[in-house]
């Protein structure tokens, strides 16, 4: 951790300088208020050590400058002449503690110490959150960890995982995690456009190129300059454009529709699809040599049914997301509501979730989500199949069991429409109304 060390009188600079050094530290010095201001300029420090009084003003200067510029830098002040006041003002500052001269050895070592354990645990939070891929399952665990291992190589990714399951979210935390942080991230979806359109949107165009080509255009390609480009659904990429990347990609140059210009770009690409590319290989639908320049390193998703334990955490964050969004206050998600949710098949992984999410946050009242949902009654399946045991069977609470759960499903499955669902199930609008609030489903 970088160190700066400001205080004129030299035996004290030079015994701090020690203690600093035990904590492994490194060290600048500087002598004066413009010194140490020079050095704040061309140098970022973790942490500062000031002594207030210098020869060419109040050290107090440069912690008022460090914290407005750079708050996180930690600073200890350390003085034989601090008035209450500058106390006062050093800790409003955020200042992390102060020592009188003259000081003990040992009270500056215990400060440092403590300071060392609070940088190592930021520094550790730092490079651990991907706050971006909420989640706390082993799956999630294992994915974030292959997520920082990978992201400052500058290495193609090819992230694979059924539709839905975040894998532009994982490509976006590469490059969150990267040393392209800074430059655009761009993505694409393959699979969306007609062939000519996701060529021209990719390469750009000069005027002229085709007929609607009134001016030239930048493409993504280009747009993603010192950043990352993503391709999704690259399955999905038409035999003639994979030609045209793999190109790209070995040479690094490319060449807009209707120009003669080549033009030279460094970019990150990080690919992604829900098919199975070896699989269409075999097919004849996607060139082997284009899979291996972009899978130099494979990335697997798992679907959501995979990492249920992740659901309760991602419906609060839906949740929170949605509230705030649409403006109602969300006091309650129902506990049955969690319960539903974990058993249901959710092959449109996170997505579906999230959409379900935003149905009912939209469609909550008295700030309670999904008051209507029960978990499936598990004591209703299998009686039907393994026919009538000795106490019996309540045949009418199953059979009420077996229609609220229909209503539920219908409901789902038409996205919140209710003649839809009236439709799914054979009932009438009025019929499938009633039953709704005959078992005090909200749809
Ligand atoms: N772990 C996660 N944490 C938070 N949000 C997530 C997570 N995974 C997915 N999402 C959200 O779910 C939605 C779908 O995710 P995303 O677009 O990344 O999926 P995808 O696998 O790229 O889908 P497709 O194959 O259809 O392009 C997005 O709104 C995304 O923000």
């Amino acid at each position: 951790m970088r160190t700066l060390i400001l205080e004129d009188e030299k035996n004290i600079r030079e015994i701090l300088s020690i203690v600093v050094e035990e904590f492994d530290f490194e060290i600048d010095e500087a002598e004066t208020l413009l010194e140490a201001l020079e050095k704040l300029k061309e140098n970022s420090y973790e942490l500062l050590l000031v002594d207030l009084r210098l020869p060419d003003g109040s050290g107090m200067e440069v912690v008022r400058q460090v914290k407005r510029e750079r708050p996180e830098t930690e600073v200890v002040i350390i003085t034989a002449f601090a008035s209450t006041e500058t106390v006062k003002e050093a800790f409003e500052l955020g200042v992390y503690d102060y020592i009188e001269k003259p000081f003990k050895i040992e009270d500056l070592r215990l400060i440092l110490r403590n300071l060392k354990e609070k940088l190592t645990l930021k520094e550790k939070l730092k490079q651990e959150s991907i706050p971006e891929l909420i989640g706390q399952s082993p799956a999630i665990e294992k994915l974030k960890e292959i997520i920082r291992k990978i992201a400052p190589y500058d290495v193609n990714v090819l992230i694979l995982g059924e539709s839905g399951s975040g894998k532009e979210v994982v490509a976006k935390a590469i490059h969150n995690l990267s040393n392209r942080s800074d430059r655009p991230f761009v993505a694409i979806n393959c699979a969306a456009l007609p062939a000519e359109l996701l060529e021209s949107e990719l390469f750009g165009y000069k005027k002229g190129a085709f007929t609607g080509a009134v001016k030239d255009k930048k493409g993504l390609i280009e747009k993603a300059n010192g950043g990352t480009l993503f391709l999704d659904e690259i399955g999905d990429m038409p035999l003639s454009l994979q030609a045209k990347l793999l190109r790209f990609l070995e040479t690094k140059k490319f060449i807009p529709l209707g120009s003669t210009e080549e033009r030279e770009v460094d970019v990150r690409i990080i690919a992604a699809t829900n098919k199975n590319l070896r699989e269409e290989i075999k097919k004849g639908n996607f060139r082997e040599d284009l899979f291996y320049r972009i899978a130099t390193i494979v990335v697997e998703v798992p679907p959501l049914r995979e990492r249920r334990e992740d659901i309760p955490l991602l419906v609060e964050h839906f949740v929170r997301e949605f509230s705030s969004k649409y403006g109602k206050e969300v006091k309650k998600v129902s506990k049955g509501f969690i319960e539903y949710l974990m058993e249901l098949p959710l092959e449109g992984n996170v997505r579906e979730l999230r959409n379900i999410i935003e149905r009912e946050v939209i469609l909550s009242e008295n700030g309670v989500i999904g008051a209507g949902y029960h978990r499936k009654d598990k004591t209703t399946e299998g009686k039907e199949l393994i026919g009538i045991p000795e106490e019996g069977i309540d045949l009418k609470q199953i059979l009420s069991d077996i229609e609220r759960n229909y209503l539920i499903k219908a409901l789902e499955k038409a996205g919140g429409k209710k003649k839809k669902a009236a439709e799914l199930l054979g009932l009438t609008f009025r019929e499938f109304r009633y039953r709704l609030s005959k078992y005090g489903i909200r749809g």
